[in-house]
């Protein structure tokens, strides 16, 4: 029976020397979703992604992929598609060479796919990978990922170096791909205006540690904003961040109730993954202008 789990992480810790990159995670995401791993830089993100993909192994606790332990054999890493940061390219080879190495390495590989999706992106198959553009590399990149017909598509940044129009169009023609597929995905950003488009289910990494992940539509209902004095802030809620005579809070108690509550509204989706982040940095939050997580 296949996992109902594309990521399972119990007590998930990864050191490099001195330095903690992840402590303690636990995490378990469900198939189907597209998951967008949110966090400042130098949270963890890119170390949970390698985790996830064998490249590193953890110092501590238990991640499994798909059921398995991370590039547990060569159908194991079959079933894994990764993109990594800077989505890197042979310079010297033309388009058509990275789609025939793909076929020779990838048993699976779905060589009209791949085709296809060259096409339709505008790739001329004779142009060298070096002459690419950042965003026409993503393609390539996502394009090779993909033709292995993966469940599980891995993003590291993926559209971090294109510029706004790019980025948007990569991230819809991303999730369109995906959902194409049937595949799950996780993309790590921090560009929250990026995951708002695409992502149904997020992870707030900030620190080493996650501090808040499930699916979007229920995170947006479980957490409030309450106008006002703070000392208002309903019994049995739990205060995530307050600034500026803004709480952000979760709990069922914060429930819009304009008798009980009347200065309760709804957060956005940025005022929540920001609430979390200033928890973790300890600070004074940031402000729009100046936070990590930026639109
Ligand atoms: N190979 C390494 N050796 C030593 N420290 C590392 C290594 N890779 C990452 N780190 C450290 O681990 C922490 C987490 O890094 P990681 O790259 O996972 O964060 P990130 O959230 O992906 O950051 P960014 O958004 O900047 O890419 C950082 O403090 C980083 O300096």
């Amino acid at each position: 029976m296949r996992t109902p789990l594309v990521l399972h992480a119990e007590r998930l810790t990864k050191r490099y020397g001195r330095r903690t990159a992840l402590t303690d995670c636990d995490l378990k995401i469900p198939r189907g979703r597209v998951v967008g791993l949110v966090g400042p830089n130098g949270a963890g993100k890119s170390t949970l992604l390698q985790l996830a993909c064998g490249l590193i192994a953890p110092t501590s606790g238990t991640l499994s992929v798909l059921g398995s332990r991370p590039a547990a054999n060569a159908a194991h890493l079959a079933r894994v598609g990764f993109v990594a940061q800077d989505t890197p390219v042979y310079a010297s080879f033309s388009v058509a060479d990275h789609l025939k190495m793909g076929a020779w390495l990838n048993p699976s590989w779905d060589a009209a796919l791949a085709k296809r999706r060259i096409a339709e992106v505008g790739l001329d198959p004779a142009q060298k990978a070096g002459r690419l553009s950042g965003g026409q590399r993503a393609q390539l990149a996502m394009a090779i990922a993909a033709a292995k017909r993966p469940e599980l598509l891995i993003f590291d940044e993926p559209a971090a170096a294109l510029d706004p129009l790019a980025r948007k169009g990569f991230m819809r023609s991303l999730v369109e791909f995906v959902g194409e597929l049937g595949a799950s995905a996780v993309l790590s950003s921090h560009l929250l205006s990026d995951v708002e488009q695409v992502c149904d289910y997020l992870v707030v990494l900030c620190d080493s540690r996650i501090q808040v992940a499930g699916p979007v539509p229920d995170l947006l209902a479980s957490h409030h904003r309450i106008v006002g004095d703070p000392a208002r802030t309903p019994a049995g809620v739990e205060v995530i961040w307050a600034e500026h005579g803004h709480t952000v809070v979760r709990g069922e108690a914060a429930a819009p109730d304009r008798t009980a509550a009347p200065d309760t509204e709804p957060v956005t989706l940025e005022e929540l993954v920001l609430a979390y982040m200033s928890r973790a940095a300890g600070t004074v939050a940031a402000s729009r202008g100046d936070a990590a997580v930026s639109r």
